[in-house]
């Protein structure tokens, strides 16, 4: 085990969920070992580095916006749907998936000025997506399971990720379009990272760091 920072940690912000294993695994290799005992939400690395807080994924830039984290990790598509600014520090090569349009399989698709409606979580994207292309766009909130729209004829497109392409596969449904490429980033509250840059590249030189030796 490391010795023991003597300062302050960094505050950083990890999105419970599908990323957390590899974040986890990552850091781990790096002498940044941590876990969480069962149902809380705070732990501390072993390095002394990092206090960490688990939030839900959507909400995380909030916590980072609002200071009370200082870092966070997650992906261009919450960024987006946030709205806030923050320093973009580092972009991870895990956790990478593509911004689609996808509808049902065999069904002609094409976008026109006559417009299209969709379902989709990514509310800001979708809208300025088709916006700024000059397409008139219908959008549908929902919060998951979006593949059903089409399926039960709630609308007849939705916007959704795709990695693997297992569920759009599952239900009948293909990528008409890929809008965008999408990657999991390092972000800092702009004023954190002014108060604390020195501590918190040295941090990015250990997530960097070749583990393989
Ligand atoms: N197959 C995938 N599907 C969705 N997101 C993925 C995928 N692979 C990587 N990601 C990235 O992982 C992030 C976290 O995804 P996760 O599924 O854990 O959260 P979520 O359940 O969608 O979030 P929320 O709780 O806010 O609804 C996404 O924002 C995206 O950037
Ligand atoms: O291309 P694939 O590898 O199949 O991955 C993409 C699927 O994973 C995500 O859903 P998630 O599992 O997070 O469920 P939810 O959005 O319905 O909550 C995303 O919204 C897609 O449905």
């Amino acid at each position: 085990m490391n010795e023991k920072s003597q300062e302050a940690p960094l505050s950083l912000a990890l999105p419970k969920g599908r990323l957390l294993d590899e974040i986890q695994e990552r850091f781990a290799e790096r002498g940044m070992a941590f876990s969480f005992e069962k149902r809380k939400l705070v732990a501390r690395d072993e390095s002394g580095t990092l206090e960490i807080f688990l939030v839900k994924n959507s909400d995380l830039p909030t916590y980072v916006n609002h200071g009370i984290a200082g870092l966070g990790i997650c992906g261009s598509d919450v960024l987006y749907e946030s709205e806030y600014r923050f320093f973009r520090l580092k972009t991870f090569d895990f956790g990478g998936t593509s911004m689609c349009i996808a509808g049902r399989r065999d069904e002609p698709f094409s976008l026109d000025k006559r417009g299209v409606a969709v379902a989709t979580k990514f509310i800001n994207f979708t809208r300025d997506y088709f916006h700024q292309r000059g397409i008139p766009v219908q959008i549908i909130k929902l919060n998951g399971s979006v593949e059903l729209a089409p399926v039960l004829g709630l609308a007849p497109y939705i916007v959704d990720l795709v990695e693997t392409g297992n569920t759009l596969k599952a239900n009948h449904l293909e990528v008409k379009k890929k809008l965008e490429d999408i990657h999991v980033h390092l972000i800092a509250n702009p004023s954190y990272y002014k108060l604390h840059h020195r501590k918190i590249d040295h941090f990015i030189q250990m997530i960097e760091e070749d583990n393989h030796e």
